[in-house]
């Protein structure tokens, strides 16, 4: 692997017939960063994190991730990543502690080890006294702390968030975040899509996908110093302006 780089692609391409999703692009991911990956709806993300892990083949272009080809090592990309997805996966009938027994199981942690980690999530998540708590009944925002802590439970080497604090209010979103800075600073690389552009000012390194290609990437700071502006928000309605694409 590029020495720190985690994530590496190089005109990854993706068709679906004669419509071109993700159209030549290429980008670098360092170890430990949080790097958000923006873009208006139907802009072409989903399809680039389902490449990077492991769940759908490029049509052409190369890509690595945690040093691991995308193409050849789709199992062992599997094993050294974590996926929350917008609809994440959490088991609504089952209790928080099974889900985390559950998963964890899935990605090979030894029972002792499940033991260990179910008692420091509920810990850190201040849920201790809820481990039989259904799932279905944890407020959404605890259910996405809940999936994410899930989505790292095997200290993976990167997370992928596709849009993961959708529908909860500001104050969750800012506890959400505070994970995924807990997250960074253990190593883990954080890649992330959303639509709220005051996370977007949250994160280390910003791609912004306009009609399949990366228009813009940079640190927020130098991207609003770019642009001639002071938010992301104005960086990002520029560069979403000339989207022709809509989204379904
Ligand atoms: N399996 C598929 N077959 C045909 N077209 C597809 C398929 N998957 C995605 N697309 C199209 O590719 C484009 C990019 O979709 P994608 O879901 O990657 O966008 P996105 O940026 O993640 O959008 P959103 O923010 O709405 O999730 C869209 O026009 C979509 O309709």
């Amino acid at each position: 692997m590029e020495k720190d780089k985690v994530i590496t692609a190089n005109d990854l391409t993706k068709s679906f017939g004669d419509f071109v999703a993700v159209d030549h692009i290429s980008f670098e991911v360092e170890k430990g960063t949080i790097f958000g990956f923006l873009g208006a709806n139907g802009a072409g993300k989903t399809t680039v994190m389902r490449m990077l892990c492991g769940l759908s083949l490029p049509t052409s272009g190369t890509a690595t991730v945690a040093g691991f080809d995308i193409y050849k090592q789709t199992e062992m990309i599997k094993k050294s990543i974590g996926y929350m997805s917008q609809k994440f996966s959490l088991y609504e009938d089952l209790t928080v502690s099974e889900n985390i027994r559950f998963y964890a199981g899935i990605y090979g942690l030894t029972d002792e080890k499940i033991r260990e980690k179910t008692t420091s999530l509920l810990k850190q998540l201040d849920l201790e006294g809820e481990e039989k708590t259904m799932v279905k009944s944890l407020p959404l925002g605890w259910k996405q702390k809940l999936a994410f802590s899930i989505a790292i439970v095997h200290d993976p080497a990167i997370v992928f968030l596709d849009e993961p604090t959708g529908g909860v209010d500001p104050v969750a979103r800012r506890e959400f975040w505070s994970m995924i800075y807990d997250a960074s600073e253990r190593g883990i690389t954080v890649f992330v899509t959303t639509h709220y552009m005051d996370e977007a000012e949250y994160c280390d390194q910003v791609s912004i996908m306009v009609d399949g290609r990366i228009d813009a990437q940079d640190s927020p700071g130098n991207l609003m110093k770019n642009y001639g502006v002071h938010s992301m928000d104005e960086v990002f309605l520029q560069l979403a302006r000339k989207a022709t694409r809509t989204a379904e």
